[in-house]
């Protein structure tokens, strides 16, 4: 039996730069790995199938699963034919801009490297994983990194920035293709901040990484939920600190570099939600088989 661990990520800037022909759109985002993480343990299958369960009931146990998807990928490209179950503990919010699906598949890819002896690279891991979605590439690295075009191009920056997140997750089911279709050419833009804010976390200037902090889809979900925008005011009147959403949503984020303030974050916080999480932020993978 193999574990591996799926952190969340959170979208520390998030530009669009256009609408493509094959319906994406090119992005231009940095990301960083929270520690808030899914546990999957993989167990080789003397049958050859691929078989999953969760006690989660918020997430399929069949092909629709990311997991799966992973798995099935995983043995078209290396010819490995082995069969596998996957078993997942879900921790992170599903369906809420945290990348929990395309972790867990990231995770999947590269448990079975070690599994089927196939001495992948991560880079060969990141090209499989674009497969199954356009987050799987950069989680498969994990860590600080600018990713571009749809999302499957990461530059990765070794650094870990002394920083905490303090995660809310309002339970509200966002659909990532709806909001990119609800963008318009205003939100576009042609000068993304991605470099500049790694600048800034490399440098260890946190306040203005907390003022660059930027996401294009949030003016999208905010108008399709009004809900998520009271909440959003809610929160920041009493944080008292810029707050921002994550990816296409729900899940929103204060940032700050001290531990005692994201603990009081949180306890103030947990007074109006349920689903509150201080994280903090950590690095990523090197080689395919071991975390940094
Ligand atoms: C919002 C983010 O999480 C930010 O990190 C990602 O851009 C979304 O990544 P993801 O969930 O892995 O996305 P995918 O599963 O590849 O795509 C879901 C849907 O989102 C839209 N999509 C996604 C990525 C992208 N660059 N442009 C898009 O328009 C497409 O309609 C696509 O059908
Ligand atoms: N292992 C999985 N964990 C979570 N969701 C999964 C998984 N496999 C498939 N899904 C499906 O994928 C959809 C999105 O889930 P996910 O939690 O990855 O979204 P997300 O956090 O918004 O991701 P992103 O930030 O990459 O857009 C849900 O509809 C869910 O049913």
């Amino acid at each position: 039996m193999l574990l591996q661990r799926a952190y969340a990520k959170i979208n520390l800037t998030l530009d669009v730069l256009g609408r493509r022909d094959d319906g994406y759109h090119e992005v231009d985002m940095v990301m960083q790995t929270v520690d808030l993480s899914d546990v999957i343990w993989l167990e080789p299958r003397e049958d050859g199938e691929i078989t999953m369960e969760s006690a989660s009931s918020s997430v399929p146990v069949d092909e629709r699963n990311l997991c799966v998807q992973a798995a099935q990928a995983f043995r078209r490209r290396t010819g490995f034919a082995g069969g596998v179950h996957i078993q997942l503990e879900k921790n992170i919010p599903v369906a809420a801009g945290l990348a929990g699906g395309s972790s867990d598949a990231a995770a999947v890819l590269r448990g079975l490297n070690q599994l089927a002896g196939a001495g992948l690279t991560l880079d060969e891991l990141a090209d499989i994983g674009a497969e199954v979605g356009s987050d799987v590439p950069y989680c498969v690295y994990g860590g600080l990194a600018i990713a571009r075009g749809r999302g499957e191009r990461v530059a990765r920056y070794p650094h870990v920035p002394s920083m905490y997140a303090v995660l809310l997750h309002p339970r509200l089911f966002v659909s990532t293709a709806d909001v990119y279709r609800g963008l318009e050419p205003s939100d576009f833009t042609s000068s993304p901040r991605s470099e500049e804010m790694v600048r800034c976390l490399v440098e260890g200037d946190h306040e203005r990484a907390v003022a660059l902090v930027y996401n294009a889809l949030e003016r999208v979900t905010l108008s399709l939920y009004p809900e998520l925008r009271a909440l959003k005011e809610r929160v920041t009147s009493i944080a008292q600190r810029p707050v921002h959403m994550s990816g296409s949503g729900p899940t929103m984020f204060v940032l700050t570099p001290v531990q005692t303030h994201a603990q009081r974050l949180y306890n103030a916080l947990r007074g109006i939600m349920k689903d509150v999480y201080v994280c903090r932020f950590v690095g990523g993978y090197h080689q395919a088989h071991a975390p940094s």
